[in-house]
Formats: structure tokens, C-alpha cells, sequence
């Protein structure tokens, strides 16, 4: 794998490798006329004491040290600009693989991984192209002309010395692969460290509120142990690669000297071949080490290179081969007969047909779960179907140019990513040539022109890590008009406004619908209030298509929709989001509530208290004492179940309106599963405690939570 790697930089450079080829050459020359000049130094000049034979000796050695200093030079900005060449050449071709992958890549490959394949693999591979090429050839060229001069010279010697290098590469051989696998074992921490790093950044918040900083802190710790003892155990394999080759020599050479002095004494060489003769096998000597040297270099790099296919070898989900371009669409978006599963075998559509009219409001709801991201996804390509078509207008869209795809559609996420630069240069993304009338319309249309105004440096005011100096709603507002600039034909919304605060959702809302007189609009969503506005309303259930119509046609059919509806009322929110109540009339319609008069609801209601929690906090932990029992105002949670061996899987997501924790009213049973949030939630709790005395009161209360607590069970 390495050698095919060093050919193709050869090929992919020929300029420079021709230059320090002719360096390598010249080196050559000189180191073995060098050697050799002692031979013709002693016997020709010195001993017969000829100055005109000393002149011509120490004139070409002159002219030829000279020589080698200039292709010296030159053989090294080679190797410069090479090296440079290689590591830029690696690095685009890793970014734009990278560039062509979606969501399985990504959930396959961590920011921590990447960023090693980046900033030490890369180099490793990279380090010992050179070191093969540079050194590496200089040596074995050098090891083979230089064989050849000692055996013209004194093949028993010679032959002696060749069998002797045997021990230069024992250690080689010996230590391979305790070295690959330590350097494997160190690679795993590396990624793993990377990716702590990463995730301190992100959560920062999160690990100071919680008091985290104690046990992240022993989690880097823990992991730079683990790599300071594999790397201490790795350098010293890699030394002893290096010094034990040196020990090979050592003995080498006395064995070369006592047995050519032998020689000497016998008469059978003159001195000053004796000494030409030690010159050269030093400089052979010291080829062979530069080639045992190079060994640990071509070890490690071999890790680097299996890492770096193992990424590199990714087939994209999505292949953008398609040829025409998308004529402007006009009519509808179809899902024809779609299957998809993310995980081979579980599929999540099944035979799915979906019809989107190109005009006005489309909402896409449903339960957790039920594809609406995924039908999302394969409308925007972001994966292809297994089975059946994605269609605009009838073009099936992996015919078509993915690029002319793009250009007609724009999309905003629920975490709009803003990228460090001006909030003009976010908003020009999409469009890296609009006017500033044009990025001024985007933002009008966005409803954010004049917030921008009002800053100190109005459009050039700077996004800071992520758009953290901005609030959530300008940041949407900003991604809105991010997509708006582009003029689409269909703006797609994923939960764009579902993490934001009630007033900011409502406002931001009414900007959305106004867009729609002008283009289409599909609203992925959990949040029915502001679905209710669309024009129509797709109701998707397990993978398929149960209801779809305008709000009240669907309310009137008194299906899953209206179910969802039902659940979504009866909470009151304060101004700003910041806190909620619960209506004694919704506590009714929890199964455990039923039968219970007015009077008693009125006074549960007045019982709960409301929290808020930013996304990925963990509300409990399974096995946790369970004193409160929950109801969700806002927000999203995931319910995580840890198996004896500390798998932990998602067995549910709850939203809005969805209630978890009831048997905590009756008794300290420890929680079955841990609650985690998935977006900025507001929780109303109930504790035992105060609910107690209440349920004393009414034994209907204590009947149907034991039913729920048995049926859990
Ligand atoms: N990247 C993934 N890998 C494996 N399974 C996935 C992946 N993304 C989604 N799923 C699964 O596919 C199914 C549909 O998920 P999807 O996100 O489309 O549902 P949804 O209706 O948008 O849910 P939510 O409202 O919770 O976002 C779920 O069972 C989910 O667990």
C-alpha cells in the first residue's frame, strides 16, 4: 500500500523528483570518490610523494564538493516544495471525500477521528514518502554501488560484511509488530482524546452548570495517561529500531577491521586500499543503517495508511452522476413507492407514495419517529431510496444534476449552523456574488434587515462560535435569509422554529407564513399550533401516509391527528416562554386522572412547577430514586434504556404534550430509564411528596397508576 502511495506522488511530480533524484546522484559520486581518493591519496601521492598526483586529487575532490553543495541546495528546496505538495495534495483529497459523504459517514467517522487522519496521519504518510524517497533511495543505491566497489576490492571481505548486515535488520523483524500494534493503540486514544476536545467545546454550558468540569477533566486525564504510557512504551520500540541496527554495525565493523588488517599483514592488500577499503564499507555502513533508520518511519506510516483508507474507501451514500439539468419546477414533489431504512433489514419507509403540490404551505407531521426527517432527507438527497423514486415534476432527481437541484430549493434546520465570519458573509453562503440590495432583500424578507442595522457594524458585524453573540431567533432569521437569498423555488424547514422561545416562535412564524404567498414552503414539524396554519397538513405514521388535509378537515376526522392535536392543549404559557401551567380539563385526559372530579384536578394543576432544561441534559438517570412525575410543555426527550452490560439505546422519543414518570406518584420505585432532552425543554413536575395527600383522597388515582405500574412491569 505504501509503495503504491510513493508512486503515485512520484508520477504526480516529476519536476521535482527528477531534481533530487540528480542530487541523490551527485551525493553519491562524491562520498564514494571521497572514500576512494585515499586509495589513490596514499599510494599515488603521499607514499611515492608525487605533489603533481596530491594536486589533482584534492582538485577534484574540491570541485566535486562544490558540486554537491549546489544540488544539495537545490535537491532540498525540492524536497521542500514536495513535501508540501504531498501534504496539501493528501489533506484536499481527504476534504473533498469528505465533502461527497452524508449521515453514515458522518456518524461512522467523529470529529475526533477526521481530525487525526488530519493533523498526524496524514503527516506520517506524508514523513515517510519522503523518507523512502529522499533517504531512502540515497541509501539503497548507495548500500549497491557501494557492495559492488568492495567486492572489485575484496569479495571475502566484502562477502563477510553482507552476512553480517543480517543484523542490522534483526531488530526490524523482531519488533515489527509490537510497533504496529502500539501505534494502532495509540491512534484509538488520539481519536478518542480529539474527540473530548470537541465535545468540552461544544457543551461547554452544560459541563459548568452541571458541575461536569471534575469528571471531564478525569476523562481527558484518564485518556492522556493512557497515551503518554502507550507513547512511552512506542518511542522506546522505535528507538530501540534505530540504536539496535547501531550495535549491528558496531560489531560489524571490528569484525571488517580485524580481518582486514589479517589481510593487511598478509600483504595481500596495501594500505592504502586497506584504508579506501574502510572509507567505503563506512559509507556503506552507513547506507544500511539509513535503511534499518527509515524502518520505524515505514511502520508507523503503515497504520497511518490503513487509517487513512479506512476513510478514504467510504463509498458516498449518494452518487451525483445525473447529466440534465432540472428545469425550473412548477407542479409537484413526489415519494414514489419509497423504501429506505438507514440500517440494513430495519426499513423505515415501506412502499411509501407522498405527493407535495408545489404551491402555498405543506406541513409534514406525525409521531417521533415516523419518518418525517427522513422523507426530508431523501427529498434534498442528503440518501437515496432503496427502492422506488424521488420525483420534481416528474424528473426522478438522481437523473438529474444535483447542483441544478440545489439551486431551486433552500432549507433551514432547527440548528442553523453560523459559520465564523460577518453576518453578511453567513447570509452570501449560498451566493457568494450577490449585490448588497440583493443580501438586503434576503434579510427584509427575513424580517432581520433592521436588527442588523441597529449593531454597531450593522452587516459586518462578526459571528462569534457559532453564532453564540446572536440570540436564537436572529440566528434563524439569519439562516432564513441564508436560504432566501438564493430565491428558491421551495423552502424546506426541518423543526426550524421549534427550539426557539414562544414569542420568538410565534414571530418567526408569521414570517413564514407571509414567505408563502411567494414560494413554496414544506414544513417538517412536531409543533401542530403553527402546522394548523399550513394549507395542508401530511400526517405520516410508521413510515406511511395516514391523513392529509387542512386542519380543521383533519380535526373533524377525529384520527391520529387530532389525537396529536388534543395532546398539544391545555398548557399556558407565560411571555417569553420562561414558564407554563397545565389546565385541569388537559389533566383529565391523562389515563391515570380519569374520573377524578374538577375540585381535585383544579388543585393538582396548581401542584406542578415549571423547569426549563437546555438540550442534552439528562433530567434522570435509570435506576435513580423516582420522586416526580413529568409533563412536557415544550420540548423533546429522549428515554434511553442501559442494558446489564451498559448498552445504552433509545427506546422512545416524547414531545410536546407527552407525560413520563407517572409511577413516581405512588411510590420510590428507582426510574426504569434515563430522560434525556433533545431540544431547549419546558417541564411541568410533580413531585410525590406534594401529590400525596391528594391521592389518599381518591383511590381511583392509586388503582390506575398500580394498572400502569403492572402493565410496566
Ligand atoms: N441516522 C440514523 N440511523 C439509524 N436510524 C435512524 C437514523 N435517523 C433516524 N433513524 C430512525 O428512523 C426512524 C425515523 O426517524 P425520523 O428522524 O425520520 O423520524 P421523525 O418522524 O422525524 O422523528 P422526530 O420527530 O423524533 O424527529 C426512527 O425510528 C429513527 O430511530
Amino acid at each position: 500500500m505504501l509503495w503504491k502511495t510513493i508512486v503515485a506522488s512520484v508520477r504526480s511530480s516529476p519536476f521535482f523528483i527528477s531534481v533530487i533524484v540528480f542530487g541523490v546522484l551527485i551525493d553519491l559520486v562524491f562520498r564514494y570518490l571521497s572514500s576512494l581518493s585515499y586509495k589513490y591519496l596514499i599510494d599515488k601521492a603521499l607514499l611515492p610523494r608525487d605533489l603533481e598526483a596530491l594536486a589533482i586529487v584534492i582538485g577534484v575532490l574540491v570541485a566535486m564538493g562544490l558540486l554537491n553543495v549546489i544540488t544539495g541546495v537545490t535537491s532540498d528546496y525540492a524536497k521542500a516544495r514536495l513535501d508540501a505538495q504531498l501534504l496539501m495534495g493528501y489533506r484536499s483529497a481527504l476534504f473533498r471525500h469528505m465533502q461527497a459523504q452524508t449521515h453514515r459517514f458522518y456518524e461512522r467517522f467523529q470529529f475526533g477521528d477526521l481530525l487525526a487522519r488530519y493533523f498526524d496521519d496524514i503527516p506520517g504518510i506524508q514523513h515517510a514518502v519522503l523518507q523512502v524517497f529522499g533517504g531512502g533511495l540515497l541509501s539503497i543505491t548507495s548500500v549497491a554501488i557501494g557492495l559492488g566497489i568492495l567486492f572489485t576490492m575484496e569479495w571475502k571481505l566484502t562477502l563477510l560484511a553482507l552476512i553480517g548486515s543480517i543484523l542490522l535488520f534483526l531488530p526490524y523483524r523482531m519488533l515489527k509488530s509490537r510497533s504496529l500494534a502500539l501505534a494502532d493503540t495509540y491512534y484509538t486514544h488520539l481519536d478518542q482524546f480529539n474527540g473530548l476536545i470537541d465535545e468540552n467545546m461544544k457543551a461547554y454550558r452544560v459541563i459548568r452548570v452541571f458541575d461536569m468540569r471534575h469528571s471531564m477533566l478525569a476523562k481527558v486525564e484518564g485518556t492522556l495517561r493512557t497515551m503518554a504510557s502507550v507513547g512511552v512504551k512506542r518511542s522506546f520500540v522505535d528507538a530501540n529500531l534505530n540504536r539496535l541496527p547501531l550495535l549491528g554495525i558496531s560489531i560489524l565493523t571490528a569484525i571488517i577491521l580485524a580481518y582486514g588488517s589479517y589481510l593487511t599483514f598478509d600483504g595481500r592488500l596495501s594500505v592504502g586500499e586497506f584504508i579506501a577499503y574502510n572509507f567505503v564499507f563506512a559509507t556503506v555502513g552507513n547506507s544500511m543503517y539509513g535503511i534499518a533508520a527509515i524502518l520505524p518511519y515505514v511502520l508507523s506510516a503503515k497504520t497511518n495508511l490503513q487509517r487513512l483508507h479506512e476513510v478514504m474507501e467510504w463509498k458516498p451514500d449518494v452518487t451525483e452522476q445525473g447529466a440534465k439539468d432540472l428545469p425550473a419546477v412548477h407542479s409537484q414533489i413526489e415519494l414514489c413507492d419509497v423504501t429506505f431504512a438507514y440500517v440494513p433489514g430495519e426499513l423505515v419507509l415501506q412502499h411509501l407514495d407522498l405527493s407535495i403540490p408545489l404551491s402555498g404551505y405543506t406541513s409534514i407531521v406525525g409521531p417521533s419517529g415516523s419518518g418525517k426527517s427522513t422523507v426530508l432527507q431523501l427529498l434534498l438527497r442528503f440518501a437515496d431510496p432503496e427502492d422506488g423514486a424521488v420525483m420534481y415534476d416528474g424528473q426522478n432527481i438522481r437523473e438529474v444534476q444535483y447542483a441544478s437541484l440545489l439551486s431551486q430549493v433552500g432549507i433551514v434546520f432547527q440548528d442553523s449552523i453560523l459559520f465564523l465570519g460577518s453576518i453578511r458573509e453567513n447570509i452570501v453562503i449560498g451566493k457568494p456574488d450577490a449585490t448588497d440590495e440583493e443580501v438586503e432583500e434576503a434579510a427584509r424578507a427575513a424580517e432581520i434587515h433592521e436588527t442588523i442595522e441597529a449593531f454597531q457594524e450593522g452587516y459586518q458585524t462578526l459571528v462569534r462560535n457559532h453564532g453564540d453573540n446572536l440570540s436564537g431567533g436572529q440566528r434563524q432569521r439569519i439562516a432564513l435569509a441564508r436560504a432566501l437569498l438564493r430565491r428558491p423555488h421551495i423552502l424546506f424547514l426541518d423543526e426550524a422554529t421549534s427550539a426557539l422561545d414562544p414569542d420568538t416562535e410565534q414571530s418567526v412564524n408569521k414570517t413564514i407564513l407571509s414567505l408563502s404567498r411567494s414560494m413554496t414552503i414544506v414544513s417538517v414539524t412536531h409543533r401542530l399550533a403553527y402546522a394548523a396554519m399550513s394549507d395542508r397538513i401530511i400526517v405520516l405514521d410508521k413510515g406511511k401516509v395516514t391523513e392529509s388535509g387542512p386542519h380543521e378537515q383533519l380535526l373533524e376526522q377525529h384520527g391520529l391527528y387530532h389525537r396529536m392535536w388534543e395532546k398539544q392543549q391545555g398548557f399556558v404559557l407565560s411571555r417569553g416562554g420562561g414558564s407554563a401551567r397545565v389546565q385541569a380539563e388537559r389533566l383529565r385526559s391523562l389515563p391515570f386522572f380519569q374520573g377524578i372530579e374538577q375540585g381535585a384536578l383544579e388543585q393538582i394543576s396548581q401542584l406542578f412547577i415549571a423547569e426549563k432544561f437546555e438540550a442534552g441534559i439528562t433530567i434522570f438517570e435509570q435506576d435513580d430514586p423516582g420522586e416526580t412525575f413529568y409533563l412536557i410543555a415544550r420540548g423533546k426527550v429522549e428515554i434511553i434504556k442501559t442494558t446489564d452490560s451498559g448498552i445504552r439505546s433509545r427506546v422512545a422519543v416524547l414531545a410536546d404534550g407527552d407525560h413520563f414518570g407517572e409511577i413516581a406518584l405512588m411510590q420510590n420505585i428507582p426510574r426504569t430509564a434515563s430522560v434525556v432532552t433533545l431540544m431547549p425543554c419546558l417541564l411541568l413536575s410533580l413531585s410525590r411528596d406534594h401529590f400525596h395527600p391528594l391521592m389518599m383522597s381518591y383511590s381511583s388515582i392509586r388503582e390506575a397508576l398500580e394498572a400502569t405500574l403492572k402493565m410496566r412491569v
